[in-house]
């Protein structure tokens, strides 16, 4: 059952981007229930409906206004909007917040017997790849006439198997081309995972709640980077203990009772504390050295 109110969200179903987009939604307070067979997730306590789709579908759905907003790779999402372009139809969508995961790029890769140069060792071959479109609008941009063979999966096996030169695929760590015989060239586009919002005017009710996600969201980014830090430290040496801080150029000093000589120092730091400056801060007298998660940060 769907309800026009209810604001719709899609995510991917299954794949990279599912556990990290659903978390992130769980995260900023909407409470989900997944179940894998059913492909509508209904929030219990937000008027939110998450449709659970392919990845190569929410790019589409986002600009036809089928869905308000959308977890997706800026690879899909560009590819999308350039299949559009080609064929005049709508590609318009808003990019709300870019995210911390499912970052990786899409690059050329070739067999690890084949010799390559630059891009215009392709010309004239073949490239498998699941980006046509990024993947020409590179040959374009280098001037090189090269063709580009689509394929939906697989496409490492590509070379072996007789269909194509050379490959453009997404790449994180490399693991998957090195088990191939293959070896990355050129990076054809860096992607991450974002937020979309459908380009059409939304109810004022669906916009006022994404206005007050999207803090959360913020909220939520912030605070997996961010860490507490908390130490007892020598008053005679707070200045020393303040720059060794990443971030501390206002931390909050409190007196121990215990102790005149010694103040307790919180601080909350941007970036975590490296065991190098832990040692450092011990060696200039500071103990019960913690760092801590933050879980949800605001204001
Ligand atoms: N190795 C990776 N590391 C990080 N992010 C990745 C990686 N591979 C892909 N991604 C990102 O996650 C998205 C989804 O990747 P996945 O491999 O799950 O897609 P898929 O096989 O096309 O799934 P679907 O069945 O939904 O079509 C990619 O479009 C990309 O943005
Ligand atoms: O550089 P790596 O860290 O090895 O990652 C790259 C691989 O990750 C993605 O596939 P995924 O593992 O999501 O599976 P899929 O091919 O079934 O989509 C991508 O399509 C590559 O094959
Ligand atoms: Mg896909």
């Amino acid at each position: 059952m769907s309800d026009a109110s209810r604001l719709r969200i899609a995510v991917q179903k299954s794949g990279r981007l599912s556990d990290d987009s659903i978390a992130l939604l769980k995260a900023i307070g909407i409470k989900l229930q997944i179940r894998d067979r059913l492909l509508i997730a209904h929030s219990t306590n937000q008027p939110v409906d998450l449709l659970r789709v392919r990845d190569d579908d929410i790019p589409g759905l986002v600009m036809d206004g089928v869905v308000d907003l959308g977890f997706i790779g800026q690879n899909e999402l560009e590819e999308k909007m350039l299949e559009r372009q080609a064929s005049n139809r709508p590609y318009a969508f808003k990019t709300l917040r870019e995210l911390d995961y499912g970052g990786c790029r899409l690059s050329i890769a070739v067999p690890n017997e084949m010799s390559y140069d630059s891009v215009q060792s392709l010309q004239g071959k073949k490239v498998a790849t699941t980006y046509p479109y990024l993947l020409e609008r590179f040959f374009e941009s280098n001037n090189v006439n090269a063709s580009a063979v689509m394929l939906t999966g697989s496409v490492e096996v590509a070379p072996r198997a007789g269909v194509a030169d050379a490959i453009c695929d997404l790449v994180s760590t490399g693991a998957t081309l090195e088990a191939n015989g293959l070896q990355e060239k050129d990076e054809v586009f860096v992607s991450r995972a974002v937020l979309i919002q459908s380009a059409k005017p939304l109810s004022d009710e669906k916009q006022e709640l994404i206005n007050r996600l999207l803090p959360r969201i913020d909220g939520v980014t912030q605070a997996k980077e961010s860490k507490y830090i908390m130490l007892h430290a020598p008053k005679a040496y707070l200045e020393q203990v303040k720059s060794l801080l990443p971030g501390a150029e206002n931390p909050t000093v409190l007196p121990l009772a215990s102790s005149d000589d010694i103040v307790a120092v919180h601080v909350v730091s941007p970036e975590t504390l490296f065991w190098e400056t832990m040692e450092k801060l011990k060696a200039l007298g500071c103990s019960s050295i913690l760092v801590m998660p933050i879980e949800k940060m605001m204001g």
